[in-house]
């Protein structure tokens, strides 16, 4: 059986396309880092039109998350189970990597067909300019080796951190997917059958970013808008702003507000295809502040990458051909944004 991290070592990268910039000490925005301004480039609107917020200890929490995910595709949780101290925990603690001198963090580099240490965001080959971000990324136990090799006096607190987050966060994801598939009207032999499998997937990822300080934020952009590939994402941005997200009708960039306490949740295209599209994968990006250095915490989780994936609905029409997670991974990684649509029926 692959694992999650083997997916990634068919699509070796180059070592251009994985060691971020020395963002300390830049006086301006290097050539490589400057991306075109496109038309949907500016905010159509300053006010942040707030994303659902739903209490996980509603008594109508299924219907709320799935009018949520019908809607938006994203929306921010109360109530979730991770206390604030292991929240600012790992914002401590992803401060105290990124603080570290670049030679530091360059000793637990990403391997070229790797999946887990320090390096830009996977998407970057996709694009012929830079983002204003460097990320660590976490998959099962990757992040012992590499906080020894960081701090080999001092690991513990980095791993312990981690490792209560890690739990917590697939806690809250199954808690969350039951929740979805709820939502799916499925039978009863498969909801059970889709919780068993849920439950027994390995595949997730603890995404660390940092998004530095930039002496021209009009001109960088810390993600190029995308999609996340898996079921969903559980996202920790604190109260920094950043994340946008692309709405229909006439809004454009919306930013996306942290309420205090609160996760975000958002769709990604493995639940979109289940959904047979009822539930929209959400297309975000990342912008930068000129006064502002931004972390983040993101929680990826997907299923099994040997199971099958198609639309659950037995009553609809299907919008997508059923394939392997694995075999989407690897049509994501070749083809970036037109994965999708190369699936479509
Ligand atoms: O930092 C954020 O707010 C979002 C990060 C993100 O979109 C990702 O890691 O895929
Ligand atoms: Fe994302």
């Amino acid at each position: 059986m692959t694992t999650f991290s083997e997916v990634y070592t068919n699509n070796p990268l180059q070592l251009h396309h994985i060691i971020p910039l020395d963002f300390n000490s830049l006086q301006a925005v290097p050539d490589s880092h400057i991306w075109p301004k496109s038309d949907d480039d500016v905010p159509t609107s300053d006010e942040y039109l707030s994303i659902p917020i739903v209490d996980l200890m509603d008594p109508d929490v299924v219907d709320r998350v799935s009018h949520a995910c019908q809607t938006w595709g994203i929306f921010q949780v109360t109530n979730h189970g991770l206390s604030p101290s292991l929240l600012e925990g790992v914002e401590e603690e992803t401060w105290r990597l990124f603080s570290l001198p670049v030679p530091e963090k360059m000793k637990v580099l990403r391997l070229p067909d790797g999946a887990t240490g320090y390096g830009t965001a996977r998407i970057a080959p996709f694009y012929s300019k830079s983002m204003w971000h460097e990320g660590f990324t976490i998959i099962g136990g990757s992040f012992v080796e590499h906080a020894k090799v960081l701090w080999p006096n001092d690991y513990k607190r980095f791993c312990d951190v981690i490792d209560e987050c890690q739990k917590s966060m697939k806690t809250l994801a199954h808690k969350l997917l039951h929740i979805i598939l709820k939502s799916l009207n499925l039978s009863e032999e498969q909801e059970s059958n889709w919780a068993t499998m849920i439950h027994q997937s390995e595949t997730n990822a603890l995404q660390l970013n940092s998004y530095p300080t930039c002496p021209d934020p009009n001109q960088a952009i810390g993600l190029p808008p995308h999609t996340d590939s898996l079921l969903l994402t559980i996202l920790h941005h604190s109260n920094t702003s950043g994340l946008q997200i692309f709405r229909d009708g006439g809004f454009g960039w919306v930013p996306v507000s942290s309420f205090p306490g609160a996760l975000t949740v958002n769709v990604g295209d493995l639940l979109h295809i289940l959904s047979n599209g009822k539930f929209p994968t959400v297309y975000h990006r990342v912008v930068v502040s000129g006064t502002c250095h931004r972390v983040s915490m993101g929680y990826f989780y997907g299923l099994p990458v040997d199971s099958t994936v198609e639309p659950l609905s037995k009553v609809e029409f299907p919008m997508y051909k059923s394939l392997t997670v694995r075999e989407y991974i690897g049509i994501k990684n070749e083809c970036h944004e037109k994965a999708l649509s190369l699936i479509r029926i």
